[in-house]
């Protein structure tokens, strides 16, 4: 029997971006603001005061880009709409020039022969509707139910993959939480409605999916497998609320119509009794589950770290990415192994992936060299081949990112990208990892 991995006959081959991290021109016409905009125009929130105004330029350079997708061979572009581009005030009035963006863009797309799959909440809420209580406002499941049915009747015929949200974990804890992303909220008793209200959205907008829409939606969740520390019961239970907090407060509502028990433990007097009928909405049927995989955590207890109690311990012999995460493949592959028992071997793709890296400069011949990249994406494929070898039903492979792109509250600083952006002068470059991309794609995953 050949050791060459092979990865199934259709499997998608694609890369990922999002909205306020690569376009640029976030008020050019006639867009309205997001909170990223707000909040990176707010002094200390991002490194290097960088913001979102020029990012990749990709709003003006989004011919250019496809291009570079079809250089490496994508069969697949995962991006993001914003919502206040489309939707100035969140609600109501659509702007033309908006929408149009993205409908030209999956003309693009679909005329290289790649499949646009959507995501039409990646963090960038449209700031009027904050202004009016954002996810701790209940309505805001029928405002984004209402961008939801603006964009499916727009381009449902041409898009065959619609994603409702981008980790509705990461939008809970660092925007309401932490206070670490937008809208910069540090309120443990936010949190748990924030997500709560995420979730009805996702809901919501499904349920208008399943009257107009003919081809896929899913969600995109992040998800980190948390390893006890020690065999101490301490280390277990923290690892065991890690686990509810970040995995299954978002799963199993999607799944089983209900938090898991943990996470009273994890909020306390900060968590609310939830209407019967939210879980009815919640639980809409999904046509696959989005993973955004990057790392684990070793998890022990620390009584001090509220509200989980629960810290990533630091792994001596282990690679560490720039943003302090660890390579560990094997935490895909069990993860992937979790999600197909947990909750029925549901159709699954990867829908993030990847590493930053101390990138060198571009060299002499327009090289950039990056084999810690190539080897991250080398470990993380095989991982994912290996559970499709085991039935597990992987449908798809989207890197993050095709493009060195605003990295949130890093700015700049950390490059996730397979192509180098020259932040100065918006040139293009492909990373070797671009190359060896390309050639993962072209066959199919026997490269690896
Ligand atoms: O950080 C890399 C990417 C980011 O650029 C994407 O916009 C976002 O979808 C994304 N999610 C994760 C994983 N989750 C996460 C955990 C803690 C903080 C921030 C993100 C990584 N990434």
């Amino acid at each position: 029997m050949s050791n060459a991995i092979e990865f199934p006959k259709n499997f998608l081959w694609g890369a990922s971006t999002s909205a306020y991290q690569i376009e640029g021109s976030p008020l050019a016409d006639g867009a309205g603001p997001s909170i990223w905009q707000r909040f990176a125009h707010s002094p200390g929130n991002i490194r290097d005061g960088d913001t979102g105004d020029v990012a990749c330029d990709h709003y003006r350079r989004s011919a250019q880009d496809v291009a570079l997708m079809r250089e490496i061979g994508l069969q697949a572009y995962r991006f993001s709409i914003s919502w206040s581009r489309v939707m100035p005030s969140g609600r109501g009035a659509v702007n033309p020039v908006g929408i149009g963006f993205y409908d030209e863009l999956v003309d693009r797309l679909l005329a290289q022969g790649i499949k646009p799959m959507v995501t039409l909440f990646h963090w960038d809420l449209p700031e009027t509707l904050d202004n009016q209580g954002g996810w701790l406002n209940r309505d805001i499941a029928d405002w984004f139910a209402d961008y939801a049915r603006v964009m499916f009747e727009r381009l449902d015929d041409r898009v065959t993959s619609w994603a409702t949200l981008n980790e509705p974990w990461v939008v809970s804890d660092g925007g309401y939480l932490n206070g670490t992303l937008a809208p910069g909220h540090h309120n443990r008793f936010e949190a748990p409605i924030a997500a709560h209200n995420l979730l009805r959205a996702h809901g919501a907008a499904v349920k208008v999916y399943r009257e107009v829409g003919k081809h896929e939606i899913g969600l995109v969740v992040n998800l980190e497998p948390k390893y006890p520390a020690s065999e101490s019961a301490a280390d277990q239970q923290a690892a065991a609320r890690g686990h509810a907090y970040m995995n299954g407060q978002f799963l199993d509502p999607v799944f089983f119509g209900r938090y898991p028990e943990k996470m009273k433990d994890v909020y306390g007097d900060a968590w609310p009794e939830w209407p019967a009928e939210d879980f009815e909405l919640i639980r809409q049927r999904l046509d696959f589950i989005g993973v955004n995989y990057y790392t684990r955590s070793v998890t022990r207890d620390e009584p001090s770290a509220l509200p989980v109690r629960a810290v990533a311990v630091r792994q001596p012999l282990a690679t560490y990415t720039e943003t302090g995460w660890e390579v560990y493949a094997r935490g895909l592959s069990d993860t992937l192994e979790w999600v197909a028992a947990r909750y029925g071997n549901p159709p699954l793709y990867i829908t993030e992936n990847g590493a930053a890296f101390f990138d060198p400069p571009v060299a002499e011949g327009g090289r950039v060299h990056d084999p810690l990249r190539i080897d991250y994406y080398q470990k993380h494929l095989r991982a994912i081949h290996e559970v499709i070898q085991k039935g597990v039903d992987v449908r798809g492979y989207c890197a993050w990112s095709l493009l060195d792109n605003l990295e949130w509250a890093h700015g700049f600083s950390k490059r996730f990208g397979i192509v180098h952006v020259n932040f100065a002068t918006q040139e293009r470059t492909l990373k070797d990892s671009a190359y060896f991309y390309r050639e993962v794609i072209a066959t199919n995953g026997a490269v690896l």
